[in-house]
């Protein structure tokens, strides 16, 4: 059998999540290779070029900064990168139809297709085609059919499949480290002689054994079917969150439990807010649009109900927001943490992040968003559209976490970022209002010690013995600092005074109690009881550094709701505004 040259010029179209990191960790380890990176979008390659990359992923700068100008190149002039080439790899956008037939489902293959029509319009050599891109089955025939019907006297191609099983966040590590490589050609002699030209490329650094080779067809499925089974395993352990959160069980301790069987193991059993991420729908989508065109509805039906229970999972999350805090959410300030995906990414595309916090804006929120790879335009551009509200009025978006959190009712963490476990989370409650709930849509908090702060605390798949933390002094009359130090209570760390009647047997101490607090501390102190009360105690209250709170207890004018919590926290919040002796 002949050999196909040594691959020297590679040329990768498509500088995205894919192309960008796919192509400079191959240019890193096959020094010999040069490596021209193109796209047709100028500003992203200005980015690739500069000292800020247009994407965010642990390790790439360091490998880019070490190649680029060397062995590896970002350029926009397409139509060079692609004459030079022996082996050109697409890697361009296949986002889901959103017009024609098999919209909202059918992958759209115009990039794809613009490709292969650019490559067979400038092609003056005979090159390699490697689809990277994730494509419908059979994706390979109709570019090869393109490439085919245009070819030039004395050039040849030959279309290889090679799909990519990288992960946003753990990109580098994965294309170091690939559990496996997965090359699809043609079943001919210059079929094979092409996956060996491709192979000999990844055979630097990975082992031969990981390198596996098929047919097309099986090649394109094989991407399509790891996606859909990933996210197949989400939504299995998503649902079994909800059985756990109805009965009592506690998802992680399920997950624990069957992921130490070796023929479950342990990954993809994370429940969480719902899955995201450019891929898995798109892939599900367009896997259930081929079993449908195949006339297999069964199939299509068995792998929409994945994404159905994903939309289920998003939707049960928002909904609990809601109706734990009071069932009303208008006008209440709300903190999101994260809003890109998954961690160690800034990309919010599908992000869960982006469902939330458009429930909650439609719910009538004010939104204070942190995320640390995501800024406020991208955060702007993603909420923007289906809205009825005026976000710049209703969205803010924090460069930390404790600014996002000043005012707050609620923090709502969407995405795992690791230093979200590491906050602190009594600075954080010092600045919200109280009652002050957490909503961990990631299962990454230590819960206990947030209720012990003071938080309400939900989460996904278990129920949290949420007791309420605060303490209640009734009534503050004389000897009342004597009697709370022989039970033990600290004066300082009061929080809550309820008066009873305006005697001032009841009372007595009330101006005491108040100025240690603002010594000691404070973060406010709220008094509950009759509007006559408060009369009174204004005129013996004039404190400069303490905020003395009113909760009007018997006031039910203006209420939404007969729950007595209800009621007490909008007085609460509106006389914070208002009042301060
Ligand atoms: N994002 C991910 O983690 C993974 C994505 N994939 C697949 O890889 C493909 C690419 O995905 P991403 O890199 O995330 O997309 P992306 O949107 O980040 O990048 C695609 C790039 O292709 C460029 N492009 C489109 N048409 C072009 C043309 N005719 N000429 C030159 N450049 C063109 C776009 O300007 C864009 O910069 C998709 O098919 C996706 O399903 C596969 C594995 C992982
Ligand atoms: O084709 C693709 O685009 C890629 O899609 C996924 O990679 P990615 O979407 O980047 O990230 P994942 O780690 O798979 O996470 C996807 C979503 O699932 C969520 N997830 C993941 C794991 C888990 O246990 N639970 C869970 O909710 C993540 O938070 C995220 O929102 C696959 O993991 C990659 O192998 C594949 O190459």
């Amino acid at each position: 059998m002949k050999a196909y040259p040594k691959v020297s010029k590679i040329c990768c179209i498509g500088a995205g999540y894919v192309g960008g990191p796919t192509c400079t960790v191959i240019a890193s380890k096959c020094t010999d290779i040069t490596v021209t990176i193109v796209d047709i979008n100028e500003s992203r390659i200005a980015q690739w070029n500069s000292d800020s990359l247009p994407i965010f992923e642990p390790g790439l700068e360091e490998i880019v900064k070490s190649r680029r100008g060397q062995n590896l190149f970002f350029s926009t002039d397409i139509l060079k990168a692609v004459k030079e080439a022996d082996l050109i790899f697409i890697s361009v956008n296949t986002p889901t139809k959103n017009f024609g037939v098999g919209k909202g489902r059918a992958a759209d293959l115009k990039h794809i297709e613009a490709c292969a029509r650019l490559i067979a319009d400038h092609s003056t050599s005979s090159k390699i085609v490697v689809e990277k891109s994730t494509v419908p089955v059979r994706a390979a025939e109709s570019l090869s059919r393109i490439l085919k019907a245009n070819t030039k006297p004395g050039v040849t191609y030959q279309v290889l499949s090679n799909p990519e099983f990288l992960a946003e966040g753990t990109a580098i590590c994965d294309l170091l480290n690939p559990d496996r490589v997965l090359i699809g050609g043609e079943d001919t002699e210059e079929g094979q002689l092409a996956i060996a030209a491709l192979s000999s490329v990844y055979e630097v650094w990975v082992p031969k054994e990981r390198i596996i080779t098929t047919n097309t067809w099986s090649s394109e499925l094989s991407k399509l079917t790891a996606n859909a089974f990933l996210a197949q395993r989400i939504s299995s352990i998503n649902a079994i969150s909800a059985v756990c959160e109805a009965t009592g069980a506690d998802v992680s301790e399920v997950a624990r439990a069957i992921g130490m069987d070796t023929r479950l193991g342990p990954k993809f059993l994370q429940s969480s807010v719902g899955f995201g991420g450019s891929c898995f729908q798109k892939d599900l989508l367009n896997l259930v649009y081929i079993s449908e065109c195949l006339n297999l509805p069964e199939v299509a039906e068995y792998w929409q109900q994945v994404l159905n229970m994903n939309e289920f999972q998003k939707s049960r999350f928002a909904k609990r927001i809601v109706e734990t805090m009071f069932n009303t959410i208008t006008n209440k300030k709300i903190t999101l943490l994260g809003f890109a995906f998954k961690k160690n990414t800034g990309d919010t595309r599908e992000s869960p992040a982006i469902y939330i916090a458009k429930y909650l804006l439609e719910e009538g929120a004010v939104l204070q968003i942190y995320d640390p790879k995501v800024d406020s335009k991208q955060v702007f551009a993603d909420l923007s559209g289906t809205l009825s509200v005026n976000l710049s009025e209703v969205v803010t978006v924090s460069k930390n976490p404790y600014d996002a959190a000043v005012g707050s009712h609620a923090i709502v963490v969407c995405t795992e970022w690791d230093e979200f476990t590491s906050l602190d989370y009594e600075r954080m409650y010092s600045r919200m209002l109280k009652p002050a709930f957490v909503f961990d849509g990631r299962k990454i908090l230590n819960h206990k010690k947030l209720i012990d702060i003071g938080f309400h605390v939900e989460t996904i798949g278990c129920k949290l013995n949420n007791i309420d933390q605060s303490k209640y002094l009734f009534s503050c009359g004389e000897g009342t600092p004597r009697r709370t130090q022989e039970h033990r209570m600290r004066f300082a760390k009061l929080e809550n005074i309820f008066l009873t009647s305006l005697h001032w047997d009841n009372i007595d101490e009330l101006p005491e109690a108040c100025l240690t607090v603002q010594e000691i501390v404070n973060t406010g102190l709220t008094l509950h009881g009759s509007e006559l009360l408060f009369q009174s105690a204004d005129k013996i209250l004039i404190l400069n550094e303490l905020s003395v709170l009113h909760s009007d207890c018997l006031r039910k004018s203006n209420s939404k709701s007969t729950v007595y919590f209800s009621e007490k926290q909008e007085i609460y919040t509106a006389r914070a505004q208002s009042r301060k002796f």
